[in-house]
């Protein structure tokens, strides 16, 4: 009998993850844990929970202490770039709308790592491939496609991250509260479209969200952190109804259930 490692279907997991904030002696973690492909998973938590944390770790952005990651089964932290954005994608929280770029030209950043090395930069921007287009047609901004990126609203400027980690066609989509800035019909269609990424192509989303009633409606499972440690996890309908999540959050939920879905929905009493 060998040492066989063994065999799992999760597409990331997390192996004692531990993490120290700079210049301070708060940590993260240690965080075990693992998904499988095709689950869409709700971050919660209070604000400096450590939600965001999470995802950049998991996106490689930032070093453990100790501990590893793995996405299909590779150490996230020892790929190559173009590797690792084969694997995943991210949509960060905060923008950074200083590029001197159109919108389809920062759509096709996030194309790069699909490309041969060769063409990684001789895009010239007049023909845009077919990934590129159907990307922009569905956050609904094929009409600003040559607009300065600069110039776009925040909602806009939203939708074109969003892009451009659809057209990455990673496995693994980590969203920071993706729709904030967006109206509420372009938040359902975006929801819409992820979900339909989460159930037809088997594409795994962990995504931090405040919004509860949301989480509630459209994710899988739900994990809450506190003060850095994932301190429940579950379904949303029994993380929505338990009775710590008044004391985590400091506030008193009033819920009721969906009418159409029957799924917990939290308002303030
Ligand atoms: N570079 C850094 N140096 C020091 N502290 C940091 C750094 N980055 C994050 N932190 C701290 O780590 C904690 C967790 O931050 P994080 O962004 O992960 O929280 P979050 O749960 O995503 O919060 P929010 O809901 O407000 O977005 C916060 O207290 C934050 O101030």
């Amino acid at each position: 009998m060998g040492l066989e490692r063994k065999k799992t279907d999760a597409i990331v997991e997390w192996d004692t993850v531990l993490y120290r904030w700079p210049g301070g002696d708060r940590s993260f973690g240690p965080v075990n844990g693992s998904i499988q492909a095709g689950t869409w998973i709700g971050l919660i938590g209070p604000n400096g929970a450590g939600k965001s944390t999470l995802l950049r770790l998991t996106a490689g952005f930032l070093t453990p202490e100790s501990g590893s990651i793995r996405i299909g089964g590779q150490p996230v932290h020892r790929l190559t770039a173009a590797n690792r954005a084969r694997l995943v994608a991210s949509v960060p929280q905060v923008l950074n709308t200083q590029f001197d770029l159109t919108v389809a030209e920062v759509v096709n950043l996030g194309r790069l790592a699909r490309r041969h090395w060769r063409d990684r930069w001789g895009w010239s921007g007049r023909t845009l491939e077919p990934e590129i287009t159907e990307a922009l047609h569905q956050v609904g901004l094929w009409e600003l496609r040559d607009r300065p990126f600069a110039s776009l609203s925040g909602g806009e400027a939203k939708r074109v991250l969003l892009a451009s980690a659809l057209v990455q066609q990673s496995p693994v989509l980590l969203l920071d509260e993706p729709t904030s800035h967006l109206d509420p019909g372009h938040a359902r269609h975006f929801l819409n479209l992820v979900q339909q990424l989460v159930r037809h192509h088997q594409r795994t989303v962990i995504m931090a969200y405040h919004d509860l009633t949301t989480i509630g409606l459209y994710v899988d499972q739900v994990w809450v952190i506190h003060h850095g440690h994932v301190v429940l996890s579950g379904p949303p309908d029994d993380i929505l109804t338990h009775p710590r999540l008044a004391e985590i959050y400091q506030t008193e939920f009033l819920r009721l259930t969906h009418p159409r879905t029957n799924r917990p929905m939290l308002l303030f009493p």
